[in-house]
Protein backbone atom coordinates (compact mmCIF):
# COMPACT_ATOMS: atom_id res chain seq x y z
CA UNK A 1 0.00 0.00 0.00
CA UNK A 2 2.66 2.29 0.89
CA UNK A 3 4.79 1.42 -2.05
CA UNK A 4 1.81 2.08 -4.34
CA UNK A 5 1.01 5.44 -2.89
CA UNK A 6 4.94 6.28 -3.37
CA UNK A 7 4.19 4.74 -6.68
CA UNK A 8 1.69 7.43 -7.65
CA UNK A 9 3.47 10.27 -5.80
CA UNK A 10 6.67 9.41 -7.86
CA UNK A 11 4.73 9.08 -11.46
CA UNK A 12 3.48 12.51 -11.15
CA UNK A 13 6.35 13.90 -10.42
CA UNK A 14 7.90 12.16 -13.03
CA UNK A 15 4.95 13.77 -15.50
CA UNK A 16 5.35 17.09 -14.04
CA UNK A 17 2.49 17.00 -11.80
CA UNK A 18 3.31 17.13 -8.47
CA UNK A 19 1.41 17.32 -5.23
CA UNK A 20 0.36 19.73 -2.81
CA UNK A 21 2.74 20.04 0.25
CA UNK A 22 1.20 19.18 3.54
CA UNK A 23 4.74 19.65 5.60
CA UNK A 24 8.44 19.62 5.34
CA UNK A 25 10.74 16.87 6.20
CA UNK A 26 13.91 19.19 7.13
CA UNK A 27 13.81 23.17 7.90
CA UNK A 28 16.43 25.58 8.65
CA UNK A 29 17.39 25.53 12.89
CA UNK A 30 15.69 27.74 14.59
CA UNK A 31 11.54 29.26 14.12
CA UNK A 32 9.83 27.69 11.21
CA UNK A 33 10.06 29.58 8.11
CA UNK A 34 7.68 32.72 8.13
CA UNK A 35 5.34 32.18 5.34
CA UNK A 36 6.66 33.48 1.97
CA UNK A 37 4.83 37.06 0.68
CA UNK A 38 5.77 38.55 -3.19
CA UNK A 39 7.38 42.18 -2.25
CA UNK A 40 7.58 41.17 1.60
CA UNK A 41 10.29 38.82 1.58
CA UNK A 42 10.48 37.14 -1.81
CA UNK A 43 10.87 38.26 -5.81
CA UNK A 44 9.77 36.08 -8.20
CA UNK A 45 10.79 37.20 -12.20
CA UNK A 46 9.31 35.78 -14.99
CA UNK A 47 11.10 36.18 -18.59
CA UNK A 48 9.97 35.12 -22.34
CA UNK A 49 12.24 33.90 -25.10
CA UNK A 50 10.51 33.93 -28.18
CA UNK A 51 11.99 32.15 -31.62
CA UNK A 52 10.58 32.87 -34.16
CA UNK A 53 10.83 30.40 -37.39
CA UNK A 54 12.71 32.67 -39.20
CA UNK A 55 15.28 32.08 -36.09
CA UNK A 56 14.05 35.89 -35.11
CA UNK A 57 14.43 36.83 -31.35
CA UNK A 58 11.70 38.91 -29.53
CA UNK A 59 13.37 42.05 -27.66
CA UNK A 60 12.47 44.86 -26.13
CA UNK A 61 13.65 47.95 -25.59
CA UNK A 62 14.08 49.28 -21.80
CA UNK A 63 12.09 52.02 -20.53
CA UNK A 64 12.97 52.44 -16.83
CA UNK A 65 16.07 55.40 -16.19
CA UNK A 66 18.86 52.78 -15.06
CA UNK A 67 18.37 50.51 -18.43
CA UNK A 68 16.96 53.15 -20.40
CA UNK A 69 17.47 52.52 -24.23
CA UNK A 70 19.11 48.91 -23.63
CA UNK A 71 17.60 45.71 -25.10
CA UNK A 72 16.43 42.75 -23.24
CA UNK A 73 14.34 39.91 -22.77
CA UNK A 74 10.65 40.74 -22.20
CA UNK A 75 10.39 39.80 -18.50
CA UNK A 76 9.87 41.25 -15.10
CA UNK A 77 8.88 40.73 -11.41
CA UNK A 78 5.58 38.74 -10.52
CA UNK A 79 2.75 40.63 -8.70
CA UNK A 80 0.67 39.65 -5.76
CA UNK A 81 -2.31 37.22 -6.76
CA UNK A 82 -0.83 36.38 -10.12
CA UNK A 83 0.05 32.65 -11.22
CA UNK A 84 2.98 32.58 -12.57
CA UNK A 85 1.87 32.11 -16.34
CA UNK A 86 -0.90 35.27 -16.06
CA UNK A 87 2.96 37.70 -14.88
CA UNK A 88 4.54 36.01 -17.75
CA UNK A 89 1.66 37.19 -20.23
CA UNK A 90 1.06 40.90 -18.67
CA UNK A 91 4.90 41.20 -18.48
CA UNK A 92 4.76 40.27 -22.55
CA UNK A 93 1.63 42.28 -23.15
CA UNK A 94 2.69 45.48 -21.30
CA UNK A 95 6.43 45.42 -22.76
CA UNK A 96 6.09 43.86 -26.35
CA UNK A 97 1.96 43.98 -27.17
CA UNK A 98 2.09 40.32 -27.34
CA UNK A 99 -0.61 37.82 -26.32
CA UNK A 100 1.09 34.61 -25.35
CA UNK A 101 1.06 31.05 -24.39
CA UNK A 102 4.25 29.72 -22.61
CA UNK A 103 5.27 26.41 -24.25
CA UNK A 104 7.59 24.85 -21.27
CA UNK A 105 9.60 26.02 -18.77
CA UNK A 106 13.34 26.64 -20.00
CA UNK A 107 15.50 26.98 -16.86
CA UNK A 108 14.91 28.20 -12.99
CA UNK A 109 17.90 30.77 -11.64
CA UNK A 110 17.91 31.79 -8.12
CA UNK A 111 19.98 34.29 -5.88
CA UNK A 112 18.86 32.56 -2.84
CA UNK A 113 15.45 31.57 -2.21
CA UNK A 114 14.60 35.54 -2.26
CA UNK A 115 15.75 35.87 -5.45
CA UNK A 116 14.07 33.31 -8.34
CA UNK A 117 13.36 33.83 -11.82
CA UNK A 118 11.31 31.45 -13.92
CA UNK A 119 12.54 31.57 -17.79
CA UNK A 120 9.84 30.45 -20.23
CA UNK A 121 9.87 29.40 -24.32
CA UNK A 122 7.07 30.93 -25.33
CA UNK A 123 4.71 31.73 -28.33
CA UNK A 124 3.17 34.69 -29.44
CA UNK A 125 -0.79 33.98 -29.99
CA UNK A 126 -2.09 37.40 -31.20
CA UNK A 127 -1.78 41.08 -29.89
CA UNK A 128 0.05 44.06 -32.20
CA UNK A 129 4.11 44.58 -31.82
CA UNK A 130 4.50 47.26 -29.84
CA UNK A 131 6.43 49.96 -31.76
CA UNK A 132 8.09 53.31 -30.55
CA UNK A 133 4.57 55.44 -30.83
CA UNK A 134 3.33 53.51 -27.80
CA UNK A 135 6.61 53.96 -25.76
CA UNK A 136 5.18 54.29 -22.04
CA UNK A 137 6.72 53.10 -18.71
CA UNK A 138 6.97 49.54 -19.31
CA UNK A 139 9.24 49.72 -22.46
CA UNK A 140 10.19 51.76 -25.41
CA UNK A 141 9.31 49.70 -28.10
CA UNK A 142 9.94 45.58 -29.34
CA UNK A 143 11.17 43.89 -32.41
CA UNK A 144 11.92 41.04 -33.49
CA UNK A 145 16.30 40.34 -34.10
CA UNK A 146 18.26 38.18 -35.82
CA UNK A 147 19.06 35.09 -33.53
CA UNK A 148 22.81 35.33 -34.42
CA UNK A 149 22.71 39.55 -34.62
CA UNK A 150 21.51 40.84 -31.49
CA UNK A 151 21.43 45.05 -31.48
CA UNK A 152 23.45 46.71 -28.68
CA UNK A 153 23.96 47.86 -26.00
CA UNK A 154 21.82 45.13 -23.95
CA UNK A 155 20.67 45.69 -20.76
CA UNK A 156 22.61 42.47 -19.48
CA UNK A 157 24.40 39.79 -21.68
CA UNK A 158 22.61 36.95 -19.34
CA UNK A 159 20.46 36.38 -22.32
CA UNK A 160 22.79 35.11 -24.63
CA UNK A 161 22.68 32.10 -22.87
CA UNK A 162 19.10 31.95 -22.01
CA UNK A 163 18.73 32.65 -26.44
CA UNK A 164 21.07 29.99 -26.56
CA UNK A 165 19.03 27.35 -24.38
CA UNK A 166 16.03 27.93 -26.47
CA UNK A 167 17.24 27.59 -29.76
CA UNK A 168 19.13 24.35 -28.42
CA UNK A 169 15.62 23.17 -26.75
CA UNK A 170 13.92 24.06 -30.57
CA UNK A 171 16.70 21.63 -32.19
CA UNK A 172 16.49 18.74 -29.46
CA UNK A 173 14.12 18.68 -26.08
CA UNK A 174 16.18 17.52 -23.58
CA UNK A 175 13.39 17.65 -21.50
CA UNK A 176 9.26 17.18 -22.17
CA UNK A 177 6.96 20.35 -21.70
CA UNK A 178 6.79 21.16 -18.34
CA UNK A 179 4.49 24.09 -17.15
CA UNK A 180 3.67 25.28 -13.62
CA UNK A 181 1.61 23.37 -11.43
CA UNK A 182 -1.16 25.55 -9.80
CA UNK A 183 -0.90 24.28 -6.31
CA UNK A 184 -1.09 25.96 -2.92
CA UNK A 185 2.22 26.14 -0.81
CA UNK A 186 3.37 28.69 1.94
CA UNK A 187 7.00 28.25 1.38
CA UNK A 188 9.81 28.09 -1.19
CA UNK A 189 10.77 24.34 -0.85
CA UNK A 190 11.95 21.08 -2.71
CA UNK A 191 10.39 17.86 -3.42
CA UNK A 192 13.52 15.72 -3.73
CA UNK A 193 13.60 12.68 -5.98
CA UNK A 194 16.77 11.60 -4.71
CA UNK A 195 18.62 8.97 -6.15
CA UNK A 196 20.86 6.32 -5.41
CA UNK A 197 21.60 3.82 -9.17
CA UNK A 198 23.36 0.71 -9.17
CA UNK A 199 23.43 -1.92 -12.45
CA UNK A 200 19.78 -1.04 -13.74
CA UNK A 201 18.46 -0.82 -9.66
CA UNK A 202 17.29 2.63 -8.95
CA UNK A 203 16.24 3.40 -4.97
CA UNK A 204 14.58 6.90 -3.92
CA UNK A 205 15.13 8.13 -0.22
CA UNK A 206 11.54 8.59 0.84
CA UNK A 207 10.58 10.33 3.89
CA UNK A 208 8.75 8.03 7.00
CA UNK A 209 7.14 10.29 9.06
CA UNK A 210 3.63 9.40 8.69
CA UNK A 211 2.90 8.07 5.05
CA UNK A 212 5.65 7.04 3.15
CA UNK A 213 6.71 10.23 0.92
CA UNK A 214 9.49 12.06 -1.85
CA UNK A 215 11.05 14.02 0.92
CA UNK A 216 10.42 17.88 1.38
CA UNK A 217 13.00 20.20 2.25
CA UNK A 218 11.83 24.07 3.25
CA UNK A 219 14.47 26.76 1.96
CA UNK A 220 14.94 29.67 5.28
CA UNK A 221 15.07 33.10 3.90
CA UNK A 222 17.81 34.43 6.86
CA UNK A 223 21.35 35.63 5.16
CA UNK A 224 22.74 32.14 5.74
CA UNK A 225 20.28 30.27 3.46
CA UNK A 226 20.08 33.32 1.23
CA UNK A 227 24.10 32.74 0.68
CA UNK A 228 24.32 29.53 0.43
CA UNK A 229 21.08 29.32 -2.35
CA UNK A 230 18.22 26.43 -2.77
CA UNK A 231 21.22 24.10 -2.92
CA UNK A 232 21.64 24.06 0.93
CA UNK A 233 17.92 23.11 1.84
CA UNK A 234 18.46 20.03 -0.49
CA UNK A 235 22.07 19.36 1.54
CA UNK A 236 21.05 19.77 4.85
CA UNK A 237 18.02 17.18 4.23
CA UNK A 238 20.49 14.81 3.05
CA UNK A 239 22.70 15.73 5.78
CA UNK A 240 20.51 15.00 8.36
CA UNK A 241 19.93 11.26 6.97
CA UNK A 242 23.09 10.52 5.32
CA UNK A 243 27.25 10.44 5.69
CA UNK A 244 27.73 12.97 2.78
CA UNK A 245 31.84 13.34 3.09
CA UNK A 246 31.94 9.90 1.37
CA UNK A 247 29.78 10.90 -1.19
CA UNK A 248 29.12 13.05 -4.32
CA UNK A 249 25.41 14.69 -4.61
CA UNK A 250 24.27 16.56 -7.97
CA UNK A 251 21.33 18.48 -8.42
CA UNK A 252 20.40 17.47 -11.63
CA UNK A 253 17.77 20.08 -12.55
CA UNK A 254 13.94 20.41 -12.10
CA UNK A 255 11.00 17.69 -12.72
CA UNK A 256 7.90 20.47 -12.30
CA UNK A 257 7.24 23.25 -10.56
CA UNK A 258 4.34 24.00 -8.20
CA UNK A 259 2.96 27.53 -7.44
CA UNK A 260 -0.56 28.88 -7.51
CA UNK A 261 -0.36 32.61 -6.10
CA UNK A 262 -3.98 33.32 -5.02
CA UNK A 263 -5.14 33.32 -1.61
CA UNK A 264 -1.91 34.76 -0.01
CA UNK A 265 -0.66 31.45 -1.14
CA UNK A 266 3.00 32.78 -2.91
CA UNK A 267 5.22 29.93 -1.94
CA UNK A 268 7.18 27.58 -4.63
CA UNK A 269 7.55 24.09 -4.72
CA UNK A 270 10.68 22.59 -6.75
CA UNK A 271 10.47 18.99 -7.59
CA UNK A 272 14.30 18.68 -8.27
CA UNK A 273 15.86 15.52 -9.66
CA UNK A 274 19.20 14.38 -7.11
CA UNK A 275 21.99 11.60 -7.26
CA UNK A 276 23.56 10.16 -4.45
CA UNK A 277 26.53 8.29 -5.71
CA UNK A 278 29.33 6.98 -3.58
CA UNK A 279 32.51 9.23 -3.76
CA UNK A 280 35.52 6.00 -3.57
CA UNK A 281 35.29 4.13 -7.15
CA UNK A 282 34.20 0.83 -7.15
CA UNK A 283 30.74 -1.37 -7.31
CA UNK A 284 28.68 -0.52 -4.63
CA UNK A 285 25.40 -2.50 -4.56
CA UNK A 286 23.18 -1.04 -1.93
CA UNK A 287 22.52 2.62 -1.25
CA UNK A 288 24.34 4.41 1.16
CA UNK A 289 23.11 3.66 4.93
CA UNK A 290 20.46 5.81 6.61
CA UNK A 291 21.14 7.08 9.73
CA UNK A 292 18.06 7.67 12.27
CA UNK A 293 14.39 6.64 11.88
CA UNK A 294 12.77 9.65 9.22
CA UNK A 295 14.19 8.22 6.08
CA UNK A 296 14.62 5.28 4.03
CA UNK A 297 15.60 4.36 0.73
CA UNK A 298 12.71 2.96 -1.47
CA UNK A 299 13.98 -0.19 -4.28
CA UNK A 300 11.62 0.91 -7.36
CA UNK A 301 10.14 -2.18 -9.02
CA UNK A 302 8.03 -0.94 -11.18
CA UNK A 303 9.65 -1.47 -14.65
CA UNK A 304 7.85 1.33 -16.09
CA UNK A 305 9.26 3.70 -13.31
CA UNK A 306 12.74 2.46 -13.05
CA UNK A 307 12.91 3.18 -17.07
CA UNK A 308 11.45 6.20 -16.74
CA UNK A 309 14.00 7.68 -13.81
CA UNK A 310 16.98 5.76 -15.64
CA UNK A 311 16.22 7.82 -18.98
CA UNK A 312 15.33 11.26 -17.13
CA UNK A 313 18.71 10.64 -15.10
CA UNK A 314 20.94 9.37 -17.85
CA UNK A 315 19.33 12.17 -20.71
CA UNK A 316 19.70 14.91 -17.52
CA UNK A 317 16.05 14.94 -19.10
CA UNK A 318 15.33 18.27 -16.62
CA UNK A 319 15.01 21.65 -16.42
CA UNK A 320 18.10 23.32 -15.68
CA UNK A 321 18.88 25.29 -12.55
CA UNK A 322 21.36 27.96 -12.62
CA UNK A 323 22.97 26.87 -15.69
C1 LIG B 1 16.45 37.55 -10.60
C2 LIG B 1 17.37 36.39 -10.73
C3 LIG B 1 17.15 35.21 -9.88
C4 LIG B 1 18.37 36.34 -11.59
C5 LIG B 1 18.82 37.48 -12.39
C6 LIG B 1 19.93 37.00 -13.28
C7 LIG B 1 20.83 38.15 -13.62
C8 LIG B 1 22.12 38.20 -12.92
C9 LIG B 1 20.47 39.07 -14.55
C10 LIG B 1 21.34 40.18 -15.03
C11 LIG B 1 21.07 41.51 -14.40
C12 LIG B 1 19.62 41.91 -14.43
C13 LIG B 1 18.98 42.29 -15.70
C14 LIG B 1 18.99 41.90 -13.27
C15 LIG B 1 17.56 42.28 -13.16
C16 LIG B 1 16.81 41.26 -12.41
C17 LIG B 1 15.44 41.78 -12.14
C18 LIG B 1 15.12 42.41 -10.84
C19 LIG B 1 14.54 41.69 -13.10
C20 LIG B 1 13.16 42.22 -12.94
O1 LIG B 1 12.74 42.51 -14.21
P1 LIG B 1 12.55 44.02 -14.66
O2 LIG B 1 12.41 44.02 -16.12
O3 LIG B 1 13.63 44.87 -14.07
O4 LIG B 1 11.21 44.35 -13.88
P2 LIG B 1 9.91 45.05 -14.37
O5 LIG B 1 9.70 44.70 -15.81
O6 LIG B 1 8.86 44.47 -13.47
O7 LIG B 1 10.13 46.49 -14.16
MG1 LIG C 1 10.89 44.35 -17.46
Amino acid sequence: MASEGLAGALASVLAGQGSSVQSCDSAPAGEPPAPVRLRKNVCYVVLAVFLSEQDEVLLIQEAKRECRGSWYLPAGRMEPGETIVEALQREVKEEAGLHCEPETLLSVEERGPSWVRFVFLARPTGGILKTSKEADVESLQAAWYPRTSLPTPLRAHDILHLVELAAQYRQQARHPLILPQELPCDLVCQRLVATFTSAQTVWVLVGTVGMPHLPVTACGLDPMEQRGGMKMAVLRLLQECLTLHHLVVEIKGLLGLQHLGRDHSDGICLNVLVTVAFRSPGIQDEPPKVRGENFSWWKVMEEDLQSQLLQRLQGSSVVPVNR
